[in-house]
């Protein structure tokens, strides 16, 4: 039996809100008929925002603990997601054209970052994308690679900064290289692990996806890449966030957005507004929109 099952309609329906606008690779859909509640305008309105933008529809997502921990040490892979939450985030990739990581994820977790999902064809995977500045992943023999050459996910993008040093001639484990030149950080972006050397910027990264073609992200992780882009409100359309009933404890792995200051006083870093929770076997999914 799958590992990953089909959710609900009620499932289905709950998430429907926060999924990216326009049409679906995925063909079951629910259908949820249109309400006046202001979600759905909310909804609306940011369906046509991302059409006309030069920027994809951006949905973070992520499971934590209740100490706000993604794993149990720096590089340790750790489950948080029960098998309904699990389920969910097949579903969820399939229903964006990118799924994007950092490079602090891809290689200690060597993921596959494909969908799962019962039914799930080629055309609906989502392609994987992993922010790799100074070129320190090796794709070869990565499950991300294995699994494209079986025709089971999309061969992975990089990003990368330009590289002085002759490059080799691209493979086909490699589905594209985008060289984006790092800028100096914006304060939002100066977390602190990656204050101390010059960042490339998440617009310029997005922007870059939407020019290839991609008009839906679905971010994943890890700690840096959610941490800094919770306090990007205007580059984020969606938050899906599933809560695990357990505490990870001290060392862990922690998202937390850099700290918020106005007028000189310590403010709250980041929230979410036109929130929704839902049960999904032991875990509470909470989906949100970051206020601006
Ligand atoms: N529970 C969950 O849902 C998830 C948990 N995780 C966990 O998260 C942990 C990894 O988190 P973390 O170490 O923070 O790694 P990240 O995946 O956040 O990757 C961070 C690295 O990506 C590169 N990077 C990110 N943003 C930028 C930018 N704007 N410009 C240039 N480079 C950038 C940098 O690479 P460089 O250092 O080369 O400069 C940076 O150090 C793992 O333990 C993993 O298991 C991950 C995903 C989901
Ligand atoms: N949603 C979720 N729940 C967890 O418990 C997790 N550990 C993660 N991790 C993310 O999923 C990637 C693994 O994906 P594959 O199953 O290998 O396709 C991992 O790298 C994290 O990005 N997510």
């Amino acid at each position: 039996m799958s590992e990953v099952s089909e959710l609900s309609d009620l499932e289905k329906a709950f998430l429907q809100p926060y999924l990216p606008p326009g049409i679906s690779k995925h063909d079951d859909t629910v259908q949820v008929p249109l309400r006046t509640t202001p979600i759905d305008r909310s909804h609306t309105e940011i369906a046509a925002q991302a059409e006309e933008s030069s920027l994809p529809f951006v949905t973070l997502t992520y499971a934590c603990s209740l100490d706000s921990m993604i794993s149990l040490a720096p590089g340790l892979r750790t489950t948080l997601s029960g098998p309904e939450t699990k389920s969910m985030t097949h579903y969820l990739r399939t229903h964006h054209d990118a799924i994007l990581v950092g490079v602090g994820t891809a290689i200690p977790d060597d993921p596959g970052l494909n969908s799962r999902y019962p039914g799930a064809t080629l055309i609906m995977q989502p392609r994987p994308v992993v922010v790799d500045p100074e070129m320190r992943w090796n794709v070869n023999g990565s499950k991300l690679a294995q699994l494209a050459q079986r025709g089971q996910g999309k061969a992975p993008w990089l990003i990368h900064t330009p590289r002085k040093v002759e490059m080799e001639p691209s493979h086909d484990l490699v589905g594209k290289r985008i060289f984006i030149t790092a800028e100096a950080a914006t304060p939002s972006e100066q977390t602190q692990e990656l204050s101390k050397r010059r960042n490339i910027s998440w617009s310029a990264i997005l922007k870059n996806l939407k020019a290839e073609g991609i008009e839906s992200v679905m971010i994943e992780g890890g700690a840096t890449v959610i941490s800094t882009l919770l306090s990007m409100p205007e580059l984020v359309n969606s938050v899906i966030v599933t809560v695990a009933p357990t505490w990870l404890g001290q060392g862990g792995v922690t998202v937390s957005p850099a700290p918020k200051t106005d007028a000189g006083e310590r403010v709250n870093a980041a929230r979410l507004q036109e929130t929704t929770w839902h049960q999904f076997g032991a875990d509470a999914v909470l989906c949100g929109r970051l206020q601006l």
